[in-house]
């Protein structure tokens, strides 16, 4: 019956179109074929019957699911708010638990003794929980103290937690530094970095942004540079080359800062990543010790994880040549990294960032200086009662912090699963095409990047005998007369919409590194650059620091952008959707999408680098350790951009308390000791199948071979044909690698 029905129904109007009006039509087989649709569209009682069930049971399915929907949207609207709410609170107890905790934080991390290591050092230390003791003569010890100490049992998962938190603050807009200091084949590599197989600081650090953002409200564009700080000029080690622009010529990069107090490197490759796997492809690739770097959308604050170079001193590695240089460059570095630490921890009204106050330094001596200041404070000056209810406040926030995540999580979990329900209800939600996250982050880069390259055009011509990223600021080359001076051209800002700061703590997380923000990531670099300054003109020396970087930049959207499309939706969703537009877009700009990067690596000739890459890789099993008489230690050190806390309910003094600039100085004295008491030079290498290769001088090992920039290790990787020279040759020459 339907389908005839309907057929008839189809023909209805002009049926009663005719009756209206065409009378000529009313013949008897037209009133016949009438009445036969009217019999048609006429139900029988008991169909009737049904029929008005079913129109009821529909209206009723209707109206139960109506009610049904509005119900879950009531519920969500109000578990969004309470996420809203408890995410604040969790931000805000985690910053005042870190600010408790102190904005430097030092520790110290002892590694395992090899088999081989001399019985005799291993009295020469003990350990507490917060204190190393260390035996200097034969009725004196000498003590260091750190907020932590890690044993030689210590796990890597033991140590990221003391950092994950400070880590976690980064997602929050705070800037944070993360770096690992100590004598060559203490264990730096392996902290920051560790093992496939266990994982370290770096590697986790990165997955835990990753799992915080996809978990976070906001939505967060990650992008990731990386460079090398080698005889004192930056390289970025992503920027595309090819066999004739090998690595050994690519420019030096500047380190610009600009009227806002912000700092970029001009023209460094920044490579979108969407993913924890999508860096790993990174490291496996390039196989570095490195930094890493978020940025906050006009925040900008910056995380940096920081391989250090080792900071042995150079009497004991009797090296000569390049190594030589390179070895002085490294250790007045770190010395002049201890000078600055100790400036500020003992509030000295100098804090030596550089020589003098024109150069490159000038904009992060002033900024960053006070809020460093203000946040050291030497430990001995608290009073014990202030010290024991800050232990107890602590230990408070941190089980706070630990329930509101947890609490985070159940919310997050009942939105994820009424979602479920609703999209079963209602269909799938409609897709979000109209938020334009490229512009924001690549019209913000662009800007950077073309303000970058102006400025580097005028500053080229200032002191070219200097490396290039210690040349002046722009504001110094000004006040020195040099009228280099060009401002920052205006950016071109794409709208955004108001920000919505739902409470005073979120606000200041989102605003204050703004200000704050310049000196911790700042520091990593123009410390690099002061502590070259000064030796180079006094010793005429090059100067170097063999410190690494990844960088991770960030953007982060507020809340309000977002809010917009009603949904939480991670990035890399977007990313997907809109991936071809945004790489277009940033490709332009000096961002570049990672599968776009790579393909550039392998079509540039690079096609046997992961073969010979992985042949550089010593692989080093867990039950392995290097060999060195002592397992001196590997200071690590993390930073939190500092802020005023305004919460009332902790009314104690929130000054940090880490003896950060004598540790640093005892470090030294201690490298002393054990350079003429306990070291001995490690005298074998690993070789990947794992034999032990002798040599005839083991101090020849040990220092006998220049230390080989990243840069040229990964030139070698990308450029070269592997064969079995350079096989056997980086096998022999490669005391150590790391084992990505
Ligand atoms: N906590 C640890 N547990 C086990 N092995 C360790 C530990 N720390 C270091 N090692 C091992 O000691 C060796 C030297 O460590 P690593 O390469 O990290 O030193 P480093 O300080 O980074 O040296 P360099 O300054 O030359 O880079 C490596 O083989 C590493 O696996």
């Amino acid at each position: 019956m339907d389908v005839k029905l309907a057929r008839t129904m189809r023909n209805l109007p002009d049926t009663l179109s005719s009756l209206m009006g065409f009378n000529k039509q009313l013949t008897p087989s037209w009133t016949e074929s009438v009445s036969h649709i009217i019999d048609g569209l006429a139900p029988t009682k008991p169909q009737m019957t049904l029929m008005v069930q079913k129109a009821e049971n529909i209206d009723q399915d209707n109206t139960e699911s109506d009610s049904k929907v509005e119900k879950i949207q009531a519920e969500l609207v109000s578990l969004n708010a309470q996420l809203k709410q408890i995410t604040l609170q969790r931000r805000e107890a985690l910053n005042n638990y870190l600010d408790l905790k102190g904005n430097i934080r030092v520790f110290c991390r002892t590694r395992p003794f090899h088999h081989e290591e001399s019985y005799s050092s291993r009295n020469l230390f003990t350990l507490d929980e917060s204190n190393v003791f260390l035996k200097v003569a034969e009725t004196k010890r000498k003590q260091y103290k750190f907020d932590k100490v890690f044993d030689p049992f210590s796990t890597q998962g033991d140590v990221f937690s003391e950092v994950e938190p400070v880590i976690k603050s980064a997602l929050d807009g705070y800037n944070v530094c993360i770096f690992a200091y100590g004598q060559t084949g203490s264990g730096k590599t392996y902290t920051m970095e560790g093992k496939p197989t266990n994982l370290g600081v770096i590697p986790r650090g990165i997955q835990t942004l990753f799992n915080r953002a996809s978990e976070c409200n906001n939505r967060f564009l990650f992008t990731f540079s990386m460079l090398e700080i080698y005889m004192g000029n930056i390289r970025d080690l992503l920027a595309p080359r090819n066999k004739n622009n090998g690595l050994k010529n690519a420019p030096s990069l500047s380190i610009k800062s600009d009227p806002d107090g912000g700092i970029e490197i001009e023209d460094l490759v920044a490579v979108t990543v969407n993913s924890f796997q999508e860096v790993k492809r990174f490291l496996i690739r390039i196989s570095l010790t490195s930094l890493n770097m978020t940025e906050r959308r006009k925040a900008k604050n910056k995380l940096w994880m920081i391989d250090l170079g080792g900071s042995e001193r150079l009497v004991k590695t009797k090296a000569t040549g390049k190594r030589l240089k390179e070895g002085k460059a490294i250790n007045l570095s770190l010395s002049a990294l201890g000078d600055v630490i100790d400036a500020l921890q003992t509030k000295k009204s100098h804090v030596p960032y550089s020589p003098n106050e024109g150069d490159l330094c000038e904009t992060i001596c002033t900024l960053g200086f006070a809020t460093r200041v203000r946040s050291i404070r030497l430990e001995s000056e608290e009073p014990p009662e202030v010290k024991a209810r800050k232990e107890t406040v602590i230990i408070d926030l941190g089980q706070k912090v630990s329930n509101l995540e947890h609490e985070c999580e159940d919310i997050r979990r009942k939105i994820k699963n009424l979602e479920e329900t609703m999209e079963q209800l209602t269909g799938p939600p409609p897709t979000i095409s109209n938020f334009d996250m490229s512009h924001l982050s690549s019209e913000e880069l662009k800007t950077d990047v073309s303000s970058n390259v102006r400025s580097s055009k005028n500053q080229r011509e200032v002191s070219s005998s200097l490396p290039r990223f210690m040349k002046p600021t722009a504001s110094s080359q000004h006040r020195t007369g040099l009228n280099y001076y060009t401002p920052v051209i205006k950016r071109i800002k794409p709208p955004v919409p108001p920000r919505r700061r739902p409470s005073s703590v979120y606000a200041e997380s989102v605003t204050v590194p703004v200000n704050a923000a310049p000196w911790q990531s700042e520091c990593s670099m123009s410390m690099t650059s002061d502590m070259n300054w000064t030796p180079s003109i006094q010793d005429g020396t090059e100067c170097s620091q063999d410190a690494s970087e990844y960088e991770i930049k960030q953007v982060i959207f507020s809340e309000h952008d977002k809010s917009s499309h009603d949904q939480v939706t991670c990035y890399t969703d977007y990313q997907l959707a809109e991936s071809r537009d945004m790489q277009n877009k940033t490709e332009v700009k000096g961002i570049v999408d990672i599968d776009n990067w790579l393909d550039q690596q392998i079509v540039e000739k690079t096609s046997t680098y992961q073969s010979k890459q992985v042949l550089d890789i010593p692989r080093v099993t867990e039950g392995e350790i290097y060999v060195s008489s002592i397992p001196s230690p590997t200071i690590m050190a993390c930073t939190k951009a500092d802020r005023q806390v305004k919460d009332k309910r902790i009314d104690l003094a929130l000054q940090p308390s880490t003896d950060y600039a004598q540790d640093i100085k005892q470090t030294k004295i201690a490298n002393q000791f054990t350079a003429q008491e306990l070291c001995t030079p490690p005298f074998k290498e690993f070789c990947r199948n794992n034999e032990v290769k002798g040599h005839k001088d083991k101090n020849h090992v040990y220092h006998g071979k220049p230390r080989r920039s990243l840069q040229e290790k990964l030139e070698e990787c990308m450029l070269e044909k592997p064969n079995k020279d350079s096989r056997s040759h980086s096998l022999q020459d490669e005391k150590h690698k790391i084992a990505y």
